[in-house]
């Protein structure tokens, strides 16, 4: 039997660093969503017990560093299956982009596996399996918009944002997740409003969404890579009604409510950005 999963980006539209815990992650509070660009999973069972991964693309590693071959290892030695899988990635996400690629591709083998191999686990189950994984697994198993907090794994739906255009840019390096925790100083931390954020969406307020994007990493990420505030600039500098970097990045997103704006800045953006893409949210 074969399966085909779709496994969408996230950004985040707040991140907030609450602190630094004694295991070494930081306590977050982020409000994400996930958007129309999607990695294509195909899932099928072998007999031969193996977990084989196929990837054309020469970023994303094809053993046991995969975060999808976690997915299916984890099941399959939790729940004493005998079965294998081979898990075909057809990578739409850039790589090392602060959009969650890897986590997504994990949760939709998570989601897929749960059909293929009849484990009849719940989402929650699914998602308590999927932090083991990584922080943003267990977001990525829900999807739509949720609010996550601890270091990550704990979500709560939220409804959807109000409908805008979501254009991204993805300038050509790749950024560690690790690296930008790393070089977070506590002291010196931008606080998205959090709350502010959650009424902007149940209000369905797109100005107060707009006003109250917000990352705690991105004055990191900025100093690390200042191309990243080019990019920011010139979205900026095009119209976008809002910028802000996704996740650790150093993906920038824009917001833009209308169509003939949404063509200039794609254009404008796509003159010195090789990876522009200009998607929906997913909703709730
Ligand atoms: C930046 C975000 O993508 C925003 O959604 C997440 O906070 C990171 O999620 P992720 O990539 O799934 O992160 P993980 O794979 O769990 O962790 C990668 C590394 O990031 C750091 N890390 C991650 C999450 C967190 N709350 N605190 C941290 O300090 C840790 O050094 C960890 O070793
Ligand atoms: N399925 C996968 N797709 C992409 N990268 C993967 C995958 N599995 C493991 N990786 C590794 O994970 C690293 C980070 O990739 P990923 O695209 O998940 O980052 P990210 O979007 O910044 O994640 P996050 O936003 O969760 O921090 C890559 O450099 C790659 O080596």
């Amino acid at each position: 039997m074969r399966l085909l999963i779709k496994a969408p980006a996230k950004i985040n539209l707040t991140l907030d660093v609450l602190g630094k815990r004694a295991d070494g992650y930081h306590e977050v509070e982020m409000v994400m969503t996930t958007i129309d660009l999607a990695d294509r999973i195909e899932l099928e069972n072998r007999d031969d017990g193996q977990i084989i991964i196929i990837s054309h693309s020469r970023f994303v590693p094809e053993d046991q560093r995969n975060l999808a071959f976690q997915a299916a290892k984890l099941l399959k030695e939790r729940f004493n299956i005998q079965n294998g899988v081979s898990i075909s990635i057809d990578k739409a996400i850039p790589v090392a982009a602060g959009l969650a690629g890897g986590s997504s591709d994990a949760a939709a083998t998570l989601r897929g596996l749960n059909t293929l191999w009849n484990l009849n686990l719940t989402m929650d189950e699914l998602a308590d399996l999927g932090s083991e994984i990584g922080s943003d697994v267990a977001f990525c198993v829900y999807g739509g918009t949720g609010l996550a907090r601890g270091r990550g794994e704990k979500v709560t739906k939220l409804p959807a944002p109000p409908n805008c255009w979501v254009i991204l840019a993805k300038p050509s390096i790749g950024v560690s997740t690790a690296d930008v925790y790393r070089n977070v100083d506590l002291k010196k931390i931008d606080h998205p409003n959090t709350e502010a954020m959650i009424k902007a969406i149940q209000n369905q307020q797109y100005d107060e969404v707009c006003r109250n994007l917000g990352n705690a990493l991105e004055k990191v990420t900025l100093q690390m890579y200042p191309e990243v505030q080019h990019i920011k600039e010139q979205m900026e500098k095009f119209g976008a009604d809002a910028v802000l970097m996704s996740g650790s990045g150093p993906t920038v997103f824009g917001f833009v409510q209308h169509d003939s704006r949404l063509q200039r800045i794609y254009n404008g953006l796509r003159g010195f950005c090789d990876q522009v893409f200009a998607v929906r949210m997913l909703g709730e």
